[in-house]
């Protein structure tokens, strides 16, 4: 990529978060990450070039000498900044506006710094070969993974029923979304098949922001954000059915709705739990039998066939729910550190720099808070270590983890040899046909010392929401009955209800 060669031509709108805009390049695997401002500040951007540069600096350093540590290097891509020229940016921005969701519009690209982040693009990864079957790569956004213990937990429910579910009610008497997702983060992050077979099923139900399907690089499935549109099941069955025609199906060229998915989730499923080669040891997270089910969860726990079996310590889900517990004291016990931080602040500014709140992310960071004392002492240093680990949690309660599903081809089943390719990758081995895979983390950045007030309140917001609807939703909130999706994959098979394997 030559950025002095740069033509908005041969970028396309991808994507984008709250946050960031994501561009992908049409030919090679590479996408541009741009920070987004508020609409109001588009005519006096709130930073300068420089600062620009530093905020995306910092969420490259905060990715690879932090973020990379705990989750572990090998599912992260940290990229680099690169300085764009600006008449390339600006007319990227009038090329992709229109593509834009109305409801991210109340943001608008930044178009005075020049400055972006480049990444591998995850939804087109390298290892796919043009002439063969595009990968597929699922996007899932899991959220908190675990119920709070900390004695600071004021309201009971906190303990009970999990914050994404308790959001969801949040989020619908508020108009965020239509319908609420039955989708519960702490059955993904079980570790029980049956349990994480029920999530994704839900995911794809309502996916809202937590569930996008890419094929060689283009969205398929989605939410289409703030409206009441119903998914097309029957064009997801369209894109997935030729990935699982294996055996007697590719014979008799048959296979049902209910069978494509139920393989489809048994894939993925598998892809989350592996651990991209290693020796992968099953632990029994810290969460304990009791703190890992929801209250709030459709899963029947009777049906759990088999124990919990934990989650392999080599998996994407163990190190991110080991990385969003660094959050031991819940929102209400950390609130009262970083006042204590934030006094200490006003009589000391200087000492901003020297306790690291706006970085640099770098070992000495990382350092901090994994050597943060098990007691609290009283001191400034204790506050600021429980600070920087609740604002990592936070970044791994906010992350993406994207799956990309490359079919094996005819040759590599065929051959009983092991081909070399196969070497070099590692193979899931449901049923066939085998998929190779790459699972990635994407989304790292640091977030705001100043964020946590705001975490305060809508912690209280969420709970009093929930308990003064009493969990309740008005008609028409849930998801289509009977059944949703799942029964119309039936319907058009004209075949048994959809089970989990
Ligand atoms: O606070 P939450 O749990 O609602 O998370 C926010 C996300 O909302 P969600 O509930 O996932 O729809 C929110 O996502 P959406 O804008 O709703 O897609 C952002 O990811 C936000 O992060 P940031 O402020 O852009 O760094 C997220 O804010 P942080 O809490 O991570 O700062
Ligand atoms: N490296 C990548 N490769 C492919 N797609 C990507 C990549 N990075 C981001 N995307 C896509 O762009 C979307 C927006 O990116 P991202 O989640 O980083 O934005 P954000 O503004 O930080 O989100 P948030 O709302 O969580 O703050 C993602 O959901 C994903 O679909």
């Amino acid at each position: 990529m030559e950025l002095d060669k740069m033509d908005e031509n041969d970028w396309k709108y991808h994507g984008e978060g709250n946050k960031s805009l994501v561009v992908s390049h049409v030919q090679f695997s590479r996408v541009l990450r741009l920070l987004k401002y508020p609409a109001e500040d588009s005519e006096n951007p709130p930073q300068t070039a420089e600062q620009a540069f530093r905020q995306i600096q910092n969420i490259v350093d905060f990715s690879s000498n932090v973020m990379s540590s705990l989750l572990g290097e090998k599912f992260i891509h940290s990229g680099e900044v690169v300085k764009l020229p600006l008449e390339f940016v600006r007319q990227l921005s009038i090329k992709v506006q229109h593509q834009r969701p109305a409801w991210r519009c109340d943001k608008v690209m930044d178009i005075y710094s020049g400055c972006a982040l480049c990444l591998p693009n995850l939804t087109s990864p390298a290892l796919h070969q043009p002439t063969h079957t595009p990968p597929l790569c699922i996007e899932i956004k899991p959220k908190c993974g675990f119920l709070p213990s900390s004695k600071h937990v004021s309201k009971d429910i906190k303990t009970k029923v999990c914050r994404f579910c308790m959001h969801q009610h949040y989020k619908v008497a508020n108009g965020k979304w239509k319908r609420r997702s039955l989708y519960c983060p702490l059955d993904l992050f079980s570790g029980n098949r049956q349990r994480m077979h029920f999530a994704i099923r839900h995911l794809i139900e309502e996916p809202q922001n937590n569930f996008k399907i890419f094929k060689g690089g283009q969205c398929i499935y989605s939410s289409k954000e703030g409206s009441d549109d119903s998914l097309d099941l029957n064009s997801l069955l369209h894109h997935l059915r030729p990935y699982f025609m294996y055996g007697n199906n590719r014979i008799n060229s048959h296979m049902t709705g209910k069978a494509v998915l139920n393989d489809f989730i048994q894939v993925l499923v598998n892809a989350l739990l592996s651990g991209g080669g290693g020796d992968g040891g099953v632990v029994m997270d810290r969460r304990g039998e009791g703190r890992s089910f929801c209250e709030a969860s459709h899963f029947n726990r009777e049906r759990i066939r088999h124990g919990s079996q934990g989650l392999p310590s080599d998996s994407v889900l163990f190190r991110i729910l080991q990385t969003q517990m660094l959050d031991t004291l819940d929102i209400e016990g950390l609130h009262p550190l970083y006042r204590r931080v934030e006094q200490h602040l006003q009589d000391f500014p200087k000492e901003r720099t020297r306790l690291q709140i706006d970085g640099p992310y770098n070992e000495a960071f990382l350092e901090k808070l994994q050597k943060c004392p098990t007691e609290d002492d009283g001191s400034v240093e204790y506050a600021v270590a429980k600070v920087h680990q609740y604002r990592v949690a936070m970044t791994a309660k906010d992350c993406s983890i994207m799956v990309a599903l490359v079919p094996s081809t005819e040759e590599e089943e065929d051959d009983e040899g092991l081909p070399s390719q196969r070497r070099h990758r590692d193979f899931l081995s449901s049923r066939p046909p085998a998929f190779s895979y790459s699972v990635s983390i994407l989304d790292l950045d640091p977030k705001p010392f100043d964020s946590i007030p705001r975490q305060l309140r809508l912690d209280q917001r969420i709970v009093s929401c929930y308990l003064r609807t009493g969990g309740s939703l008005p008609k028409g909130s849930l998801p289509p009955l009977p059944g949703g999706i799942f029964a119309a994959a039936e319907r058009e098979d004209c075949t048994l209800l959809f089970h989990p394997v």
